[in-house]
């Protein structure tokens, strides 16, 4: 088949490139494996953003911790029963052509799915985004340990889970499962969860689910885990399941990247700034290594689709990319930590205000707080932790993105009371 662009994976991004690609006029084919719309809509963000929602219902003390509502409305209105008509259905509307079937690059300009070869006049898209990678651990293999699949489709809550691996999804679903009645541990292998973000970020998150009831085991080394009559055995820790977050991977060798000279084992695949992979060939997504998040995919698909379509382009920037974890209180940040600003060799200078400081978080006894790294005059990168973390975070995320002076940011006029006026109370901290 000859056609002028092939999307290869159609999660987030590659969904969006392709529809936009299809809309504007294009003969496109769109190759998926599995379901069109990827891991965001059946197994990652939506059902865990439905889940995370009805745990803090739970929590505060709105709904019952019963969980069959919560299965049944990611069955129903997130997932279709992990059935992709609709959205197969949206891209064929819009004249694309979906194959169904697993792809590889076999050239420059070339996709093969099965027996079918498949030509593109005007570029390749590689979206093939990742998935959970599964540390070597002695006698996990073979076990029925759950990955965020399993753990987005069970329609019942284990009396007992082990989480290994305290990062963005083992953080959100360990305390979605407490909430809803399981025993909870969270094993993890750094010092502290959620060990990339500001540790100010892990202490609250480890103190909230001590106070919670949530086991944390930081710095924790699995050599083996047992399995036997129902029951999995790690660390000293016996559960009922074990939940696998330790990361993602991308697999370069399962898309076919050496037919057009890339290196198969690398951990991403390498892309310039227009996201150009070679001569006709882009990449996005998680599988460009980063940050796996929903919106990098489509960041990076809006600047792959305005170059093939020949549209004015900016190049991709990495210094503002914004990231919440959404646990209760939400972790927001965006640009640098301090240690990171730090290691660039920056001159550093770091503010910090407790949410509890602030008016409206003493009225809602929030726990969270603002922390502030700027640089030269400018914030390079901010971490707000709060009962709307990630909302707070959208004015922090423009400063550092439009290179917005301290001194500008400290002028400006907060609401009040707002969780964002704690903003405003960090801000003098950057100007002493
Ligand atoms: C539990 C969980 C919660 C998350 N929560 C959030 C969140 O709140 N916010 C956020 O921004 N991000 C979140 N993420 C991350 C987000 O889901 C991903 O960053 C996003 O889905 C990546 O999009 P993508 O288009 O790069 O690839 P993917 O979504 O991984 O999709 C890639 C698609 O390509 C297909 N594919 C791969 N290889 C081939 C091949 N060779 N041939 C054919 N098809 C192929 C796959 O089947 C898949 O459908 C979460 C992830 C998880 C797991
Ligand atoms: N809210 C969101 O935006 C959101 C939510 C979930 C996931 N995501 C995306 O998906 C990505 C993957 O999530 P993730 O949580 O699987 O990965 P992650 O890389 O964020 O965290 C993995 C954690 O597992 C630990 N770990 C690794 N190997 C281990 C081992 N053998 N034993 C114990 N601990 C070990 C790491 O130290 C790390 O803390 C995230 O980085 C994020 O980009 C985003």
């Amino acid at each position: 088949m000859d056609v002028d662009v092939i999307v290869l994976g159609m999660g987030p991004g590659g969904e969006d490139a392709a529809g936009r690609l299809a809309e504007a006029g294009l003969k496109v084919a769109g190759v998926e494996a599995n379901l069109v719309g990827g891991e965001c809509p059946y197994w990652g963000c939506i059902p865990s953003k439905m889940m995370v929602t009805a745990a803090n219902e739970v929590a505060a003390g709105g709904l019952a911790p019963d969980w069959a509502p919560v299965a049944r409305r990611i069955r129903e209105e997130a997932t279709d029963d992990w059935n992709d008509k609709v959205a197969a259905d949206r891209f064929t509307a819009k004249g694309g052509i979906l194959v169904r079937g697993h792809g590889r690059v076999t050239g420059p300009d070339e996709v093969t799915v099965g027996e079918q070869v498949i030509r593109a006049s005007r570029g390749i898209v590689i979206a093939g985004g990742s998935q959970p990678a599964i540390p070597p651990i002695r006698g996990l293999d073979g076990t029925p340990y759950w990955t965020n699949h399993e753990a987005i489709e069970t329609e019942t809550v284990p009396d007992s889970l082990v989480v290994l691996g305290g990062g963005a999804i083992g953080v959100e679903l360990a305390q979605v499962f407490s909430r809803f009645g399981a025993e909870v541990t969270v094993l993890e292998g750094a010092d502290r969860l959620l060990s990339t973000e500001e540790p100010e970020a892990s202490a609250l998150v480890e103190k909230v689910f001590t106070d919670e009831g949530i086991g944390v085991r930081t710095s924790v080394k699995v050599d083996e885990v047992g399995y036997a009559d129902g029951r999995f055995t790690l660390a000293g820790v016996a559960a009922e399941r074990l939940l696998v977050t330790t990361g993602r991977r991308v697999d370069l060798a399962a898309l076919g990247v050496g037919a057009i000279g890339l290196d198969e084992s690398a951990k991403a695949v390498p892309v310039d700034e227009r996201m150009r992979v070679a001569e006709g060939v882009w990449a996005l997504g998680d599988a460009v290594g980063k940050g796996a998040f929903t919106h990098m995919s489509v960041y990076h698909a809006d600047i792959i689709v305005r170059q093939i379509l020949g549209e004015p382009v900016h190049e991709a920037e990495y210094h503002a990319v914004p990231r919440v974890t959404f646990t209760d209180p939400e972790v927001g940040a965006v640009g640098l930590t301090e240690a990171q600003a730090r290691e660039r060799g920056l001159d550093v200078r770091v503010s910090f205000t407790d949410l509890a400081a602030s008016t409206r978080g003493w009225i809602a006894r929030a726990e969270g707080f603002v922390k502030l790294v700027a640089a030269d005059g400018v914030l390079v990168g901010a971490t707000s932790a709060g009962p709307c973390g990630g909302e707070v975070l959208a004015m922090l995320t423009l400063a550092v993105h439009a290179r917005i002076p301290v001194e500008r940011l400290s002028q400006m006029i907060y609401a009040y009371p707002t969780f964002h006026r704690a903003v405003s109370s960090a801000l003098p901290g950057l100007l002493r």
